[in-house]
């Protein structure tokens, strides 16, 4: 038995205006483990941000329950049934618990970073002696000791998240959410900081939950990825699942711009050898994950099957130290041959996508 340090089952929230309703989540059930990195992608406006906000219910549920480390914060059956809402003294004890970082990191401008950082511990019981060490070991955590006196205005994107991060963690929360958190930030600190994240994920055992528009952040660093929809849980599972074998045509968007097979597509598409393709050619993408990439299976296709295997462009990354492979290839032989052999790769799971030829 699993038991989720976040257990969202069937949230609804709905907003009426005056003459409108937006359901921004719809049903959505999402269980997060304890120490998980849970990527949620999708568009702006899919309801990210309104369902992470429901976590420490920053936003309510119009239904549905919401349990934080085996406390119920809100349960309620449907919109007009009554609802049960966790003591206000106690949602405001366990929100510390649950660190927040935002895309505009949310500092406080007229304030040093050891100010910030130091603002978050306006409510512990720690002695003043006690804060100050804490601080600094937060700064060192982060590794900002050195700009400790400084103003955010003098800080660059990255250096402001990493005080966002270290303002989060205050409290020692089990929990951070990221929202958007690099979404300013260019590629080069993206990475930082979510290296940072990930270290924190480790040596910490901080669960994380990471909303994001871009699948390259999750593929970074989560093990587990749902992909949301016009308020919809539209696919979910473990990122090597939804890297190998996404089902929904977004999530393969999202895989897409995150490999940046679709531009080698589009490239590899327009050559010559791809252009004039003969009768007896396919050009195919092959998808694998995992220890098929030990085998050698192109060589074996023209040992066994006398088809050869033209490789016009690969690409292998490591995800959760597993192999994750695209190549596109051409195959020449005769129509038995070609089927013998993409038989023989779909029995070692490797994914035969027919891009152009074949009847
Ligand atoms: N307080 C609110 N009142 C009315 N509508 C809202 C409110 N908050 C969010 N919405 C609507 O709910 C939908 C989901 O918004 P949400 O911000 O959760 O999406 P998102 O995926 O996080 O996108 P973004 O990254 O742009 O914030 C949108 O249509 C939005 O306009």
């Amino acid at each position: 038995m699993t038991n989720p340090i976040i257990a969202l089952d069937n949230i609804n929230v709905t907003f009426h205006q005056k003459k409108r309703t937006i359901s921004a989540v719809k049903d959505v059930s999402i269980h997060i483990e304890r120490g998980d990195v849970f990527g949620i992608v999708g568009y702006s406006g899919a309801g990210k941000s309104t369902l992470v906000r429901v976590i420490n219910l920053l936003q309510e549920p119009s239904s549905g329950s919401v349990v934080v480390n085996n406390k119920t914060f809100f349960q309620s059956d449907n919109e007009t049934s009554k609802k049960t809402r966790i003591a206000t003294k106690d949602l405001r004890n366990r929100r510390r618990k649950i660190g927040m970082i935002f895309q505009h990191f949310n500092l406080l401008n007229e304030r040093t970073v050891t100010e910030n950082v130091a603002f978050a511990l306006l409510h512990s019981k720690l002695s003043p002696q006690k804060r100050t060490e804490k601080v600094q070991e937060l700064l060192e955590l982060v590794d900002l000791s050195d700009r400790a006196e400084q103003y955010p205005a003098q800080l660059s994107g990255g250096q402001k998240q990493r005080v966002a991060i270290a303002r989060a963690l205050a409290n020692d929360p089990e929990i951070l959410i990221s929202d958007e958190a690099t979404s300013a930030l260019d590629p080069k600190t993206t990475n930082q900081i979510l290296s940072l994240l990930k270290k924190l994920n480790e040596e910490l055992g901080l669960t994380i939950v990471l909303i994001t528009h871009e699948m390259q952040a999750v593929k970074e660093i989560a093990n587990k990825v749902a992909v949301m929809q016009d308020g919809e849980i539209i696919e979910s599972g473990s990122l090597l699942e939804i890297f190998a074998q996404p089902t929904q045509q977004l999530t393969k968007e999202f895989i897409e711009t995150a490999t940046n097979i679709d531009k080698a597509i589009a490239t590899i598409s327009a050559q010559p050898l791809v252009k004039n393709l003969a009768d007896n050619e396919l050009f195919v993408r092959l998808a694998y994950v995992g220890a098929t990439t030990d085998e050698p299976l192109i060589a074996g296709l023209f040992r066994d099957f006398q088809v050869t295997a033209n490789i016009l462009y690969g690409n292998v990354e490591i995800l959760q130290n597993t192999p994750v492979g695209s190549l596109l290839v051409i195959l020449s032989g005769t129509d038995d041959q070609i089927k013998a052999a993409t038989s023989t790769l779909a029995d070692h799971h490797v994914e035969i996508e027919i891009l152009k030829g074949g009847k």
